[in-house]
């Protein structure tokens, strides 16, 4: 509990009332401004220890209140409040030297819970990310903006049920660890869960490794060949990362086995019943591929029973800093170090970027920072070079792939081959020289990417079937 007050600077009644009653009852001595005028004099009497400032004031603008503040009470925090969640308005907030952003309307355990983690020198979310975590099954933390409650909802729904799911998202939202939880929640979890990545897979093998193969394609040897997916997943889950790269033959027999419950091998002559739960991914829009005839319309509608979108990790507000302290205190756990929070300028480093690969991004900065660096916080200087200078980054185009048109435009004086191209070997360097991983981050087909290479008369250092 804080020795010095709590200032909160609202100028709405009713939240100055709500704030002021839930921390009072929580034990907290409170002062209270309607503006920023009132807020300086408050502050310089009372030297709070935390300031609750909405950032927008009558006679100001909250968010120089909290850089004025900052300067004149450097030990003070504050938290910026606002009834409009923008990322840039959270990116402004934590740059003027807020250490947290909250959105109204608040409950009360919201508002105690940002306040015992400012305490603390942790963000919001942080103290109730264990329940909501554990409550969708997940081992990881998900974050707890508003667009993620759909999806929590959505997997709570559907774990129960056996229908089938087709996941949409970004490279690296976490559509597979979402089927996992799906499945590891489900009625078929004891079946397995079999996984097969249509992108990877080698196309002249795809066949064998969904429906399986007869040992040689016989009457005498029937039932001791190899089995697919399909039958791998009996009573389990089946489930078909990057559905969009089969092709049209082999959706039209995956299209056949959902409609038979059936499946027959490769030289084998009698079908088998199959019993499965169907989980499909894909990076790229489904529908745009339907239009585009490259998915059979058919197999989409049977597949699309219940759609569940991840939303990519920029769209998705403080999820960033909450999922990115969370996983830090694991990491930490097991590198030894003892990392316990983010800076502000770190936490608006990581509102601003634009994460073009999401929780897989996200997840290899914090490792690089946990096994380079040690402190107790993570400063600028412990980030990778990109994002502590996105501009500067070797060849003008960001770091990590994503193309920030706002501020500068890098590709001035190219043509559009030349920037295709640098965004090809840029893909593929990230990756570890990987062309199928490289492929998934663009949102093409990985023979899109040897078709490219072949043209330019590039050796291929990337493994072609992972
Ligand atoms: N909520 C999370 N918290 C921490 N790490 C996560 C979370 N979700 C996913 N990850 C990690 O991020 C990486 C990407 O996750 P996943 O493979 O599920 O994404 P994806 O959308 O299927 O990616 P791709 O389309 O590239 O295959 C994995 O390393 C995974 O462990």
């Amino acid at each position: 509990m804080s020795r010095n007050p709590i200032l909160i600077v609202d100028d709405v009644e009713t939240h100055l009332t709500l704030f002021s009653a839930t921390l009072e009852e929580a034990g907290y001595d409170i002062v209270v401004a309607r503006n920023c005028a009132e807020a300086r004099d408050g502050a310089l009497a009372h030297q709070p220890e935390l300031a609750l400032i909405d950032i927008v004031l009558p006679d100001g603008n909250g968010i120089d209140l909290i850089t004025e503040l900052k300067t004149r009470l450097p030990a003070l925090k504050s938290i910026a409040v606002t009834a409009f969640a923008t990322v840039d308005r959270a990116v402004t907030a934590m740059r003027s030297g807020a250490i947290d952003f909250l959105v109204k309307p608040l409950d009360p355990d919201q508002l105690l819970a940002a306040i015992a983690n400012a305490e603390s020198g942790r963000s919001i979310g942080q103290q109730d990310r264990g329940s909501r975590v554990d409550g969708v099954g997940f081992d990881c933390p998900l974050g707890s903006s508003e667009i993620m409650r759909d999806v929590f909802d959505t997997i709570n729904a559907v774990a129960g049920s056996a229908a089938p799911v087709f996941i949409t998202g970004e490279s690296g939202t976490g559509k597979v660890r979402a089927a996992e939880t799906i499945h590891a929640r489900s009625g078929f979890r004891d079946g397995g869960l079999i996984k097969l990545d249509c992108s990877t897979a080698a196309p002249e093998r795809i066949e064998a490794e969904l429906i399986g193969e007869s040992a040689h394609w016989d009457a005498r040897t029937e039932g001791k060949g190899i089995p697919g997916a399909v039958e791998k997943a009996q009573n389990g889950t089946l489930l078909l990362d990057e559905i969009c790269a089969l092709s049209l033959p082999m959706q039209a027999r995956l299209l056949g086995i959902l409609q038979s419950g059936s499946v027959t091998p490769l030289g084998g002559l009698s079908p088998r019943p199959v019993n499965f739960r169907l989980i499909c991914t894909s990076t790229i829009d489904p529908r745009a591929e339907v239009n585009a005839g490259r998915l059979r319309a058919d197999l989409f509608y049977r597949l699309n029973v219940v759609p569940l979108h991840l939303p990519p990790l920029r769209g998705r507000g403080m999820d960033v800093v909450e999922i990115a302290e969370t996983e830090l205190d694991k990491l930490c756990a097991r590198e030894g170090r003892s990392f316990r929070t983010l800076s502000t300028e770190v936490k608006a480093i990581f509102l601003d970027h634009n994460w073009p690969g999401n929780l897989r991004e996200l997840m290899n900065v914090l490792w690089n920072i946990a096994i380079l660096h040690d402190g107790p916080v993570v400063e600028v200087a412990d980030l990778p070079a990109y994002l502590r200078n996105p501009q500067a980054s070797e060849d003008g185009v960001q770091n990590a792939g994503a193309f920030s048109l706002v501020s500068s435009n890098p590709f001035d004086g190219q043509t559009l081959a030349e920037i295709e191209r640098r965004a090809i070997e840029h893909a593929i360097q990230k990756e570890g020289g990987s062309i199928p991983a490289a492929a998934r981050s663009l949102g093409v087909s990985p023979s899109t990417l040897y078709r490219k290479l072949d043209s330019w008369g590039k050796p291929v250092r990337g493994k072609r079937d992972l």
